[in-house]
């Protein structure tokens, strides 16, 4: 059987990017870059004041000069367009234009208003501290953040709020982006009811569909319910039809060796190639994947654990590949067990578990006591999962172990 690693690979190394689409900023979160952002623009555009004081000349500073004669004031979006000579000041803020002539900010709190007019408008300004003759000081130059044709974001980069920051800065309302992953979701089975339907003693109700809803939303993709299709080979063709269009496709059930595990089939009915199924993992055996044409396939098995863990584990990072970004692929932490753990089997275990602080502060991670791979209670509760290794030894409270957390959402 495939290992976990060979199945991420198969599966990964086949897939790329999807094309590319143009979003607005305001629509950008989230979005992968499809190429470099160049500035429009040069930030700041001239030079400006980092600070509220007064622009003069360092030169009027070197030579002891402590009163200066006020000839304007530059504020924010609309700079003194005067000149200051050699004795003069301009009153200026934070984020104004600095006037030709001044090569120094000082800052307000070292000076003091030493005449007004009638209008009561500073005439004289005087320094109240020694300032050193540091031209510059105080000072951003123009293009110091960035500057016209500067590429300022990499293709690939991911569109959080720090890049929209300067995405907008650098002046683009819109952006070229690659397209979001739409990732059509098929339940079989004719046991299965939507929450909230009608109930027959032999139902129980779809929870995969809703899970995988969420868990593709939190990875930026677009999911597409598919509906359930009933264990019938027309009703899943049918339903295989409709999933064209998708950039995935994940089919729920029918994946194992009973006389209604009929997706195998229908899916190479409808051209699929099947490049594996099974894989040599706990929960999540019947794994099946495979393409429809360009559309990567993966079959998930029924029991809803292993569907939940099986997308985890291959469905995400398929995702970020084909939304453009790097497969996530966490590292393990290495945490001591709370309760001791059997030998493992030749597949690799995902046990489900949970992370506790003792009153020393320390983390250790608890098993949950039932792993059937049905129990969404157990699921839900857990908040790592615990990877054991083939044929991992049996291992008693305190040993540290391979844990991966399961976010808050996903
Ligand atoms: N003889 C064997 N039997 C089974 C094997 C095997 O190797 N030999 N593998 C077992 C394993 S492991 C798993 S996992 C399941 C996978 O079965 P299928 O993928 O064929 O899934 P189903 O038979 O359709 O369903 C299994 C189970 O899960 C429930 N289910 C299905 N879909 C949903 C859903 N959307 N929401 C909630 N629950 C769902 C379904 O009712 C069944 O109880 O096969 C084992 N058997
Ligand atoms: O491997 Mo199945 O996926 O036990 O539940």
């Amino acid at each position: 059987m495939l290992t976990v690693d060979d199945a991420r690979a198969r599966i990964l190394d086949e897939a790329r990017p999807l094309g590319t689409e143009t979003v607005a900023l305001a629509d950008a979160r989230g979005r992968v870059l499809a190429g470099d952002l160049v500035a429009r623009r040069t930030q700041p555009p001239q030079t400006m004041s980092a600070m509220d004081g007064w622009a003069l000349r360092t030169s009027d500073l070197a030579v002891g000069r402590t009163e200066f004669r006020v000839v304007g004031v530059s504020r924010a979006g609309s700079g003194f367009t005067g000149m200051v000579d050699a004795g003069q000041t301009a009153r200026i803020f934070t984020g104004a234009p600095v006037p030709d002539g001044a090569d120094i900010v000082v800052i307000q709190e070292d000076t003091h208003v030493a005449a007004h007019d009638d209008d009561g408008q500073p005439l004289r300004m005087a320094l109240t501290d020694r300032v050193e003759p540091v031209a510059g000081a105080n000072i951003r130059p123009a293009g110091i953040d960035f500057a016209t044709g500067a590429v300022g974001l990499l293709a690939g980069r991911v569109m959080d709020a720090r890049a929209i920051a300067l995405a907008a800065a650098m002046d683009h309302p819109w952006l070229q982006v690659i397209r979001q992953p739409r990732v059509g979701v098929l339940a079989t089975g004719d046991e299965l009811v939507r929450p909230g339907e009608p109930m027959g003693p032999d139902t129980i109700v779809d929870a995969v569909t809703p899970a995988l809803m969420a868990l593709i939303q939190d990875a930026g993709a677009v999911p597409v319910d598919l509906g359930i299709a009933p264990d019938a080979r027309d009703r899943i063709d049918a339903a295989l039809t409709a999933a064209h269009g998708c950039d995935l496709l994940l089919t729920i059930g029918g994946a194992s060796v009973g006389d209604h595990d009929l997706m195998q089939a229908a899916l190479i009915s409808h051209g699929a190639s099947i490049d594996f199924w099974k894989i040599a993992m706990r929960p999540g055996k019947p794994l099946m994947y495979g393409r429809m044409g360009d559309m990567p396939v993966l079959g998930l098995p029924g029991n809803p654990v292993s569907a939940f863990i099986c997308s985890w584990l291959f469905a995400l990072p398929l995702i970020d590949r084909l939304a453009g970004r790097t497969p996530r692929d966490p590292a393990p932490a290495r945490l001591p067990l709370a309760a001791p753990v059997a030998q493992n089997t030749m597949r690799q275990h995902y046990m489900r578990a949970r992370l506790q602080t003792g009153a020393d502060g320390r983390q250790t991670v608890l098993p949950v006591r039932d792993q059937d791979s049905s129990l969404l209670s157990a699921l839900a509760d857990a908040d790592a999962l615990i990877l054991r290794r083939p044929h991992a030894l049996a291992a008693e409270p305190g040993t540290e172990v391979e844990v991966l957390r399961l976010s808050p959402v996903g």
